[in-house]
């Protein structure tokens, strides 16, 4: 699926880095400038509120690229002209949205994006509608079952669990729920376009090289990071495995020129790896869904298939050690670390995390280098097979 770029973080130039200094400058002014009793306060800055609304209703789709006044986005979707207003009201104070006068709304850069980027819609649906809510729900969960690594209830019930009603874990779940499962796939495609989060990153850091290679991309979605690759390198074969209900809809008409060489295949990963003897596994963005428990059992499906000197490749978040990155990074990695926690009981890595889950899964899996490519929000963990 092919979605409109957003803002770049371009290879060439300082400026995310410039940025993030410059937020952070701002961020701490703001702090300075607040109340210490607001600090925490859950009213103080919740653009969610309203933004999630506004995109659930179809409001933000909806709204003409011209600007309008409030009746015209109530009656497109049938909804009541006050609600709407207190809503876009509200997202204007977030800069979504310009109240031009008292009647009448125009775009911002940010509703813009919002408007013309279904993917990015789909994103806000997952991330603010499916996964915050579950983190609201932490306290709740670890109150019921502490000590717990099972994703679903079995002794913690992650918020998730709780807010959907369900003791399936996540990813069953969806599987029972078609149109959730398709937008929680065109969300982590989608999500590949935010800065720092692009392909790019892992396809110029890691040496996939120029032979004739294979990749087998474990819990690959819907093959976005596969045609990535296979673009990036002519000669590599790719083998997209998904949960059967997400290679379904993978399986859209490839580009001519990747047809032969990026495949799809339903696997479990909790099940022995069919793939035996590829160069490569890639796990990107999937061991930081579930708890050390978990992550292990997906390792240790691989190890009948890896060959001497095979690689796992895991492309991920990583907790920075205590003042080693700026500290809106950190706040980025500890974000998506409290919303795994939520979503199944799971949370992102450390360096020695890595190594230690790697050591504990099997010896013979040596962690060989872990590096974060500047402006990459995902670090890459490179481990070689010693068997
Ligand atoms: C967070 S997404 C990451 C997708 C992709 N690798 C990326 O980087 O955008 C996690 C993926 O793991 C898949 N998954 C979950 N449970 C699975 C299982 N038991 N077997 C195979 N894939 C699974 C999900 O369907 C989803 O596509």
């Amino acid at each position: 699926m092919d979605y409109p770029i957003l803002q770049t973080d371009a290879p060439d130039s300082n400026a995310l880095a410039a940025r993030i200094k410059l937020l952070g400058l701002l961020d701490e002014l703001r702090g300075l400038l607040t109340d210490p009793a607001l600090l925490g306060s859950p009213e103080l800055r919740n653009p969610s509120m309203s933004i999630l609304a506004l995109v659930h209703l179809k409001i933000i789709e909806n709204f003409p690229s011209e600007g309008t006044t409030i009746k015209d986005p109530a009656e497109r979707v049938n909804r009541n002209g006050n609600i709407v207003r207190q809503l876009m009201s509200h997202a204007t104070t977030y800069h979504v949205f310009f109240q031009e006068k008292p009647d009448f709304f125009t775009h911002t850069a940010g509703s813009r994006v919002l408007t013309e980027n279904e993917g990015m819609r789909s994103w806000i649906l997952v991330g603010l509608g499916e996964t915050m809510p579950g983190t609201l729900k932490i306290a709740e969960a670890v109150s019921q079952n502490n000590d717990s690594e099972e994703p679903q209830h079995t002794i913690i019930i992650p918020g998730w669990n709780i807010q959907n009603n369900t003791d399936l874990p996540v990813f069953q779940a969806l599987a029972t729920m078609p149109e959730r499962a398709t937008l929680f796939a065109k969300a982590m495609s989608w999500h590949t376009q935010l800065p720092g989060y692009s392909p790019q990153y892992l396809l110029d850091h890691f040496p996939f090289g120029s032979g004739d290679i294979t990749v087998v991309d474990v819990g690959g979605g819907i093959g976005h990071i596969a045609r990535a690759l296979a673009d990036h390198c002519p000669t590599v074969q790719c083998i997209v495995q998904d949960r059967p209900e997400v290679i379904l809809q993978a399986e859209q008409p490839l580009p001519a020129n990747l047809q032969d060489r990026v495949r799809f295949q339903p696997h479990d990963f909790f099940q022995d790896q069919p793939v035996h003897g590829a160069d490569v596994y890639l796990l990107r963005h999937v061991l930081h869904d579930w708890s050390n428990k978990y992550a292990r059992k997906i390792l240790q499906a691989l190890i009948p298939a890896l060959k001497p000197g095979a690689k796992v490749v895991l492309n991920d978040h990583i907790i920075p050690g205590y003042g080693e990155a700026h500290y809106l990074e950190e706040r980025k990695a500890r974000d998506y670390d409290l919303y795994m926690l939520g979503l199944q009981n799971a949370q992102e890595r450390t360096p020695d995390e890595w190594k230690s889950l790697f050591r504990d899964t099997d010896s013979r899996f040596n962690v060989t280098k872990i590096s974060q490519p500047s402006k990459s929000y995902l670090s890459i963990v490179e481990v070689t097979w010693e068997g």
